[in-house]
């Protein structure tokens, strides 16, 4: 990335039409380079259809939007975790992590990587678990989900609801986990991450920014 590059992701009047539904309407946001970003919103609101455009996985119909000085999927160094599993059920994390360690290595992804072993290790789950994913708590598997994010080593994390499923306490870990991933020094430039949840209190007092949006206007964009 460009060391002057000041906003790792700027998107401008970006609207989403799903036939004539609109989830974003003309949303206006920028992300500051090396910032946690929290993005709010309802139900519905239109917080995932926001981040899948800036991970490249949807198009929008109008506006135009920037990732790391780059089209929507092009950028290197970005990863996304869904809101939804990412991960085979019957297979252990660690095989899960593996086999998409086969797909970071192809020519697209950013060449650079966190090892499976080092991923699961960091968000506190054990690469030995023998334990198929679909037989793991709902938290650990979330902590697997975020560790398959975590090893493209990306210099953009794209989170959507890391915390869901998890208590109190396993949700700040994966907070600090997260705060101190950011601290991590990267070839790729200085890290940033979005993410969205509805356990605004927790992250609320870490948030370098808060992005609010409503019915998919961003109605807030406070520093
Ligand atoms: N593929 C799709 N087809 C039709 N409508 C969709 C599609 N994806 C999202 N929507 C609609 O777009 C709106 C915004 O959805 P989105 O998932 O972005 O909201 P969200 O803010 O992430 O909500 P939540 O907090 O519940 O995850 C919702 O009304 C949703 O039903």
């Amino acid at each position: 990335m460009d060391a002057e590059t000041q906003f790792a992701v700027e998107a401008v009047r970006v609207s989403k039409l799903y036939d004539t539904f609109a989830a974003l309407r003309h949303a206006t946001c920028n992300f500051a380079t090396g910032g946690l970003h929290l993005i709010l919103g309802e139900n519905g609101a239109g917080k995932s259809t926001l981040l899948r455009i800036i991970a490249g996985l949807s198009t929008p119909n109008a506006g135009t939007v920037r990732v790391l000085n780059q089209s929507p999927g092009a950028a290197k160094g970005v990863a996304y975790m869904s809101h939804a599993p990412m991960l085979y059920d019957e297979m252990t994390a660690m095989e899960n992590l593996s086999y998409f360690a086969t797909l970071y290595a192809e020519p697209n992804s950013c060449g650079c990587s966190i090892s499976p072993e080092m991923a699961l290790r960091s968000v506190g789950l054990d690469p030995h678990l023998t334990r198929p994913v679909g037989n793991l708590s709902q938290g650990m598997r979330q902590r697997a989900s975020v560790a398959r994010a975590l090893m493209a080593d990306p210099v953009l994390l794209l989170l959507d609801e890391p915390f869901s499923n998890m208590d109190v306490e396993g949700a700040r870990q994966m907070l600090d986990l997260l705060l101190d991933f950011k601290t991590w020094p990267s070839p790729l430039g200085t890290r940033t991450i979005l993410l969205t949840t509805h356990q605004a209190d927790l992250v609320l007092p870490v948030a370098d920014t808060v992005t609010r949006i409503h019915r998919g206007a961003v109605v807030v964009d406070a520093a």
